[in-house]
């Protein structure tokens, strides 16, 4: 099922299809059994996410679960029984709830409140419960409950009625960190005593200071946290809970991501944002040294996990040309076994193109990361059409992994240039907030001279340029094409917002914690409203011009498919060739291999339409 593409002068490629691309099976999370001889992942394998358990000395994994529509998510593995927990929604609606599967295959809904949403907060260090956050009481909040195991019978353990968002509990269960919000650059830490129910705050500052806590050392004293406090990036210190001291833990040259300890503190775990690639670090917390990481030669280890007894860990390695594969190490033996082969084996990774991070000069000299990805057949002499990847957030990034979607286009002759505009995560502060009430402007304004980059590489041809993107990139895609009708040559658009005034006012409830954060950022729809209507590309949907797509899921709760019926009504209006995908049983974000195999292969179809002339095959541009 693969054909060949010939070219005059430049290396004939191997192309494979979209079902080829999507035969590659999607893993994510990881937990090790309580007898230490399995490990619980989630792999979208059937077609959707289910939970599976692989043996650590490799082997078959098995299903544990059999979902056909809702993606499940797993949490972990009961501490001392082999029951599991996972996450799952309703058709992509967000409202999680946590499921408890018994070995013999039954499945409780731990938070049956239909309308309420349910996140794991972590186990209890005794393992007899967990904590959960529910905003059941107020749709607004979450509040923190405890699960207890024998009983299954959840206790309220916090009320939150200050807006505040749980992040890290103490394992003598004595303290909660909590963060509050106070707009995209700033933020306050809280700590509440369980014992006697005070709430203390323990950051003071009139300046834009992020402040997030992360966790509570093992011995309970201190609690780590990240902040960009002095700097431009988010480096690691620590509070001490009973002097209030400050001391700096860890810092780097670009913002530290996340740390964690492993159960019993033997091992710390830190991630940093590497210039959009993931680097983990392992410390052994009785040296303070970093721990040698395994030889993976195929990528980068992610998602460290440490078995309980602390004498495993488990790991994903991805790259931009190969999928997540799940790895296990053995501090003992010191061997490391990969465990999952993720990889369609028709595809040859040698087809598959590397992702060069590149950067260029904005408009007024600021200068704008991107990532890079060349077909093969691109040359001189073989000038190829592109496409610019704007990432959602809008404070996002796009970062160095595997992209099925990325490397299909690539390998159907499209050169691909995901551009992380100012107000990006990844590169400081400053860039960070460049953006501040300036969307659909500076940030577009960085996209359209990525155009000159893509011309200067001397393999692009310039007047076959498109722009795509996702939620707030699918924005830029409609911003691009309304505000500056002559700069794209098309434009896909996935759940994108078009009118800011009504996305801004139909938030979900349980955003109110940050719901001014946002409003600081992007602007308030009661008192900023002239200015959210200039921005909002509804209401200039008559100046686009070139041929748009839309790809919206009908149960996004973030960008709501009226956003995507409204632009593509009006847009049909100029009789310009517009394109609609909507997928019934998919939120923010298509996660159905079913619907990723329909959505990715009409986009290539409408982009060989109309950036190489190309006819549309008859099934694109259906609504589901
Ligand atoms: C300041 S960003 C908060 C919104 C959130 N961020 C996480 O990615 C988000 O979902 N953004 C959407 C776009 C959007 C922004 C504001 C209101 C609704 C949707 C995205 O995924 O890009």
């Amino acid at each position: 099922n693969t054909s060949s593409e010939n070219q005059t002068t430049e290396p004939v490629v191997k192309t494979y299809t979209i079902d080829q691309f999507m035969n590659t099976t999607s893993i994510t999370g990881s937990d090790f059994s309580p007898d230490n001889s399995k490990i619980l992942y989630s792999s979208n394998q059937t077609g959707v996410y289910n939970a599976f358990e692989v043996p650590v000395t490799g082997g078959e994994p098995r299903q544990l679960t059999n979902s056909t529509d809702n993606s499940v998510f797993v949490i972990s593995y009961f501490p001392k029984d082999e029951r599991i927990l996972y996450s799952s929604d309703k058709g992509g609606n967000e409202i999680t709830h946590l499921y408890m599967r018994s070995p013999d295959g039954t499945v409780k809904n731990l938070t049956p409140e239909p309308e309420a949403k349910a996140s794991f907060a972590g186990w209890s260090h005794d393992q007899s419960s967990f904590f959960f956050l529910s905003n059941k009481r107020d749709p607004k909040y979450f509040d923190l409950y405890e699960m207890d195991l024998q009983t299954l019978t959840p206790k309220l353990v916090m009320k939150n009625e200050q807006g505040l968002d749980v992040a890290a509990i103490s394992r003598d269960k004595k303290h909660i960190a909590l963060v509050k919000s106070i707009n995209t650059n700033s933020s306050d830490m809280y700590l509440y005593n369980m014992e006697t129910k005070q709430l203390k705050k323990l950051t003071d500052h009139k300046e834009d200071i992020k402040y997030a806590p992360e966790t509570f050392t093992p011995d309970n004293r201190q609690l780590y946290f990240l902040t960009d406090e002095g700097g431009e990036f988010m480096e690691l210190k620590s509070y001490d809970l009973a002097t209030g001291n400050i001391s700096n833990v860890e810092k780097a040259d670009w913002d530290i991501m996340y740390t964690y300890f492993s159960r019993d503190g033997k091992y710390r775990v830190t991630a940093i944002n590497n210039d959009a690639r993931t680097e983990v670090k392992v410390y052994d917390t009785a040296t303070g040294k970093q721990i040698q990481l395994p030889d993976v030669p195929a990528g980068d280890i992610t998602g460290v996990n440490f078995s309980d007894d602390e004498n495993m860990m488990a790991f994903y390695v991805n790259s931009p040309t190969s999928s997540s594969n799940l790895y296990v190490h053995d501090f003992e033996d010191k061997e490391t076994k990969q465990l999952t082969n993720t990889m369609n084996p028709d595809i040859n990774q040698e087809d598959l193109v590397k992702t060069e991070v590149v950067r260029y000069k904005s408009y007024d000299g600021m200068e704008i990361p991107a990532l890079l990805m060349k077909p093969k057949s691109a040359g001189p002499k073989n000038k190829v059409p592109a496409v610019l990847w704007i990432h959602g957030g809008p404070g996002g990034q796009t970062r160095l992994n595997y992209s099925p979607l990325m490397q299909y286009l690539v390998n159907h002759g499209y050169a691909v240039l995901a551009v992380n505009n100012r107000g990006s995560s990844g590169y400081g502060k400053t860039f960070f907030a460049a953006d501040d009430q300036k969307h659909g402007d500076v940030d577009l304004k960085d996209v359209i001279e990525a155009k000159k980059y893509l011309a200067s590489t001397g393999y692009v041809a310039e007047d076959k340029i498109g722009i795509m993107g996702g939620s707030y990139g699918g924005y830029m895609v409609l911003a691009g094409l309304a505000f500056t009708p002559d700069e794209f040559a098309v434009g896909v658009n996935l759940f994108g917002v078009a009118n800011w005034l009504r996305t801004l006012k139909s938030i979900p409830p349980y955003w109110e914690s940050f719901r001014e954060a946002l409003y600081k950022e992007m602007g308030n729809p009661e008192t900023d409203s002239a200015a959210l209507y200039n921005k909002s590309p509804l209401f200039f949907a008559h100046q686009i011009k070139k041929p748009l797509m839309v790809l919206q899921g009908a149960n996004d709760p973030r960008v709501l498919k009226v956003e995507s019926d409204e632009i593509v009504e009006a847009v049909k209006k100029n009789n310009v060739p517009v394109e609609y995908v909507v997928f019934d049983d998919e939120g923010h974000g298509f996660v159905k291999k079913e619907n990723q195999i329909e959505g990715y292969s009409a986009i290539l179809a409408f982009l060989d339409t109309y950036l190489k002339g190309k006819p549309t095959p008859a099934n694109s541009g259906s609504q589901k």
